[in-house]
């Protein structure tokens, strides 16, 4: 249980009841909008009712683009595939087994279902195999194209290229179609709006900016990208439910790589990352060619092609980016950013120390095709011991530490921490067995703050809450002492990017600790920092290991070595040079010969 002393975080009450207010705005904005549309068809002429209804139903769909594309950074074409066949599934169904209760609740279930089973497939081709968001990209460009095969090659069963019409549907006039889209639609947006607002929308944000950190946090990119990919293509899949029943016409254009590419310039219009902007900017811009492209055709599809060329160049963040701007200049606009209240959290007991090694290397070789860059490497390291990892540049320091942290290197021989074999584990899974690394480069993630950084170090003890964001942030005491001497707990609100170097450092050391590891991987973590900042760092880790966390440090700065170690191991061309303490090395000829340049394996 986190203890609720010493809170060391901005005393900030007006801007926390701000903030408050703010968490209750998407409710009363969603409450406003329901009132509205439901009232709406009322005054609204038969056209207008008509069009709006559809334009609704493909804004839930720029819903769904934006969480991808605006949120988690994979641009998407593939949502209307999914529209397509939660469409395609409802308009078959009801044609082939009629529109009793019992046959619209199936129909409804599979509108869900089958695009859930085909987003599945597609989140795994698109991101199970280390693959980039590029190439998530193009097999979302590639599904809805299939989809449209399918539909044409289904001969009577899908209409083929005609289509399915005149089918039965729900026993709604055209208002209750509309208030039924209205209602998705404010409820679709409503969870959306609440999830972005989240501690786990972060961990979406984090994968964008760097999907490795994110694995050695312990989360699992992969599994989060699939999930959002599957949800998501059942929300569309929904979308196709209604506008099945709304419009009674289903046609291979609604799957169609067209219509996808169609919801990425309403999104990128509206302003991606904005949610209500891809939401309104669909509307009006669906509205508007119902409205013109009857009469002009050819004229519509340059005017929409040019606003899009326009707003891509001179408004990145799209119309949305307009209102913000006005926004932040009005003086009840200005949002101050309101960070968690750090809290310590009480000390895990620790395993007990046997006599065991919690580190061991066994005969661990390494390759680059011809290039041997290890070989013949036995360390054992136990709870406690700090063990500096030196040699001159190219000797295998690096590469060592990545067969450490990641068990799906491949190398030959055999890591085993805590007894337990690495061979094979991902590293969000080494993570898992008590082992956090530090890499040589700084690796925070540049579009979140402080806080959201170290919430994240924190997913693995405290769940990422997916509906709201935590008021306290629960610390180990040696992550607190990190922010406090370094100054960082006074920056929690602060966006990572505005952070110095050794800043960034510190908070990736402190991200590192966060985690309470067992075994800590430290990769040069005073290159670049003052005198003072290499002290800090120091201290933490004879903190560190005293309370029992063993540690194995890649370090060039000999003297920080010698301060800090208790055991010092030479690697040189890549074979353990020696393995002895600190007065051992220090006084060793080999050394001195290896650092000079003289030693040749
Ligand atoms: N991905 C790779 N492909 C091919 N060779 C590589 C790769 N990564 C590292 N190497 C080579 O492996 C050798 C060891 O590199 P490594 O980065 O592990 O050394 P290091 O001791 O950490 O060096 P430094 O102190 O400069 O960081 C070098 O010769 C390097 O060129």
């Amino acid at each position: 249980m986190p203890d609720d002393a010493p809170a060391l975080g901005l005393a900030a009450r007006p801007a926390r009841s701000r903030a408050r207010l703010s968490r209750s705005a998407p409710f009363v904005v969603a409450g406003l909008a329901a009132v509205a549309l439901w009232v709406a068809p009322a005054v609204l002429d038969t056209f207008a009712v008509n069009v709006l209804t559809r334009s609704m139903i493909y804004a839930v769909l720029a819903v769904t683009v934006d969480l991808l594309w605006g949120f988690a950074g994979v641009l998407t074409f593939g949502q209307a595939a999914f529209f397509g066949v939660g469409a395609y599934a409802t308009a078959m169904a009801l044609t082939y087994l009629g529109a009793t209760p019992e046959w619209m609740a199936v129909a409804l279930a599979l509108s869900v279902a089958a695009p859930m089973a085909l987003g599945l497939a597609v989140g795994w081709l698109s991101f199970y195999h280390r693959s980039t968001a590029l190439y998530a990209s193009v097999i979302s460009l590639v599904t809805p194209i299939v989809v449209t095969q399918l539909i044409y090659s289904g001969g009577e069963w899908t209409g083929s290229s005609s289509g399915l019409v005149g089918f039965d549907v729900l026993p709604l006039e055209l208002e209750g179609f509309f208030r039924l889209a209205a209602l998705v639609l404010v409820a679709v947006t409503l969870a959306a709006w609440v999830f972005v607002r989240s501690d786990a929308e972060r961990a979406l944000v984090a994968v964008r900016d760097n999907d490795a950190r994110c694995a050695y946090l312990g989360l699992s990119p992969k599994r989060l990208q699939i999930a959002l990919t599957t949800v998501l293509a059942g929300v569309a899949g929904l979308a196709g439910f209604v506008f099945a029943n709304a419009s009674s016409v289903v046609a291979p254009e609604n799957a169609g790589f067209l219509f996808g590419t169609e919801l990425v310039i309403w999104v990128a219009l509206g302003g991606r990352g904005t949610l209500l902007g891809p939401v309104l900017g669909t509307i009006a811009i669906d509205y508007l060619a119902a409205n013109l492209s009857g009469d002009l055709p050819f004229l519509w599809q340059l005017l929409l092609g040019t606003a899009f060329v326009a707003v891509i160049i001179l408004l990145p963040g799209g119309l949305a980016e307009l209102v913000r701007r006005v926004w932040a200049r009005l003086p009840f606009g200005r949002r101050q950013a309101v960070a968690p209240r750090l809290v310590a959290s009480s000390p895990r007991p620790n395993a007990a120390v046997s006599g065991a090694p919690l580190l061991k290397i066994e005969n661990l070789a390494k390759s680059y095709g011809s290039l041997t860059v290890l070989e013949n490497i036995d360390i054992e390291i136990r709870a406690g011991e700090l063990v500096s990892l030196v040699g001159p540049n190219g000797a295998g320091k690096t590469t060592l530490m990545r067969c450490l942290s990641d068990g799906t290197e491949p190398f030959s021989g055999a890591v085993s921490i805590g007894g337990a074999s690495t061979a094979g584990l991902t590293p969000n899974r080494i993570v898992a067995l008590g082992v956090g690394r530090k890499f040589q480069v700084a690796s925070v993630f540049e579009s979140l703050t402080v806080a959201d950084c170290l919430l994240l170090a924190r997913a693995p003890h405290d769940r990422l809450s997916p509906i709201g964001r935590a008021e306290t942030l629960s610390l180990p005491q040696a992550a607190l002492d990190v922010l406090r001497m370094t100054g960082l707990d006074r920056l929690l609100a602060e966006p990572t990017r505005l952070l110095s170097h050794g800043q960034k450092q510190a908070l990736e050391l402190a991200m590192v600790v966060a985690l309470e590891p067992r075994l800590i991987l430290l990769d040069e973590p005073t290159a670049g920092l003052t005198k003072a900042e290499r002290t800090t760092i120091g201290a933490v880790l004879r903190t560190l290991t005293g309370d029992g966390v063993a540690a194995v440090l890649v370090e060039h700065d000999l003297d920080f070595v010698r301060q800090i170690s208790s055991r010092i191991v030479v690697l040189h061309q890549g074979r353990l040079a020696l393995d002895g303490t600190v007065d051992e090395v220090v006084n060793s000829e080999l050394v001195r010969t290896i650092y000079s340049g003289g030693a040749h394996g």
